[in-house]
């Protein structure tokens, strides 16, 4: 069995989750986390990556709450209820609010009267408050999305594939302007991507899981500072990973 990955004393996230399982549709049980184990640090920015189908969204799912059939245990961060931003692949907004109603609507009372301009106007939707979901195209509501997350403060960020099936100018404006808000104000994020060199762009720490069921295979650590990362340096990072991953780096 593999153990916790060491991040210090001041881990804000714990998953040990010993076995989850789904019913499979033919009937027995497909096996999909076994002895999945990983820690992350308060602020930290940590990347999820593995095969497809080895349980990536299933894991964020379990954190979440979103399912309780599972053995073993999940620490959250803080000792009140954890404020928890989530971005999934597809924007959940709801069509009859407006862009910045929707904001509005996740946050918590002690926010309620919170100045949103600059976040707004950080993620460039400004101009979109009053918009309507339908009037927006994928990139501006996934910045929708993002800003709803963000509002609240979140002690953890919950990304899964928040850039996926964007066009890679959108998708590199997007992360550049996750990076830009996350710096003013650090939390935890723990995000599942398919896409290596935005995990090294993104990341302090890459956490590589193993094909179903899945557990974790080994961390990679970015130890260049993220203003240093440009396209040759990912690349040379990207290199040092598959290095150390040679035939797991599949994503
Ligand atoms: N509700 C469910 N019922 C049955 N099987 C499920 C259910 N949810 C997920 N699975 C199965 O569990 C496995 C893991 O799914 P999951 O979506 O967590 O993988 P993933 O690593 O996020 O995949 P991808 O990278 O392709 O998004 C898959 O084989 C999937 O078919």
């Amino acid at each position: 069995m593999n153990t916790l990955q060491p991040v210090g004393a001041d881990a804000q996230l714990e998953i040990e989750v010993r076995h989850k399982s789904f019913e499979a549709s033919r009937g027995g049980s497909i096996e999909v986390l076994r002895d999945l184990n990983f820690a992350v640090e308060r602020n930290e920015f940590v990347c999820l990556v593995g095969p497809s189908g080895c349980g990536k969204t299933t894991t964020l799912r379990l954190l979440l709450g979103l399912d309780h059939s599972f053995e073993g245990r999940i620490k959250l961060p803080g000792e009140r209820e954890p404020r928890i931003g989530m971005v999934f692949q597809e924007p959940i907004l709801l069509p009859w609010r407006t862009v910045e109603e929707n904001v509005r609507l996740g946050l918590p009372r002690s926010l309620s009267g919170k100045n949103l301009d600059h976040l707004f106007d950080a993620l460039g939707l400004s101009g979109m408050r009053a918009f309507y979901p339908g009037e927006l195209s994928l990139g501006l509501a996934r910045r929708a999305a993002l800003a709803r997350a963000l509002a609240i403060e979140p002690d953890l960020l919950v990304l899964d594939e928040p850039f996926v099936s964007l066009d890679e100018a959108t998708a590199q404006q997007l992360r550049y302007l996750l990076l830009e808000i996350w710096s003013e104000r650090p939390t935890t994020v723990l995000m599942v991507t398919h896409n290596l060199l935005e995990a090294i762009m993104l990341a302090d720490r890459i956490i590589v899981l193993s094909p179903r069921p899945s557990h974790v295979v080994g961390s990679f650590l970015v130890r260049i500072p993220r203003q240093s990362r440009n396209a040759q340096v990912c690349s040379d990072i990207l290199r040092s990973f598959h290095e150390k991953f040679p035939a797991r780096a599949a994503t």
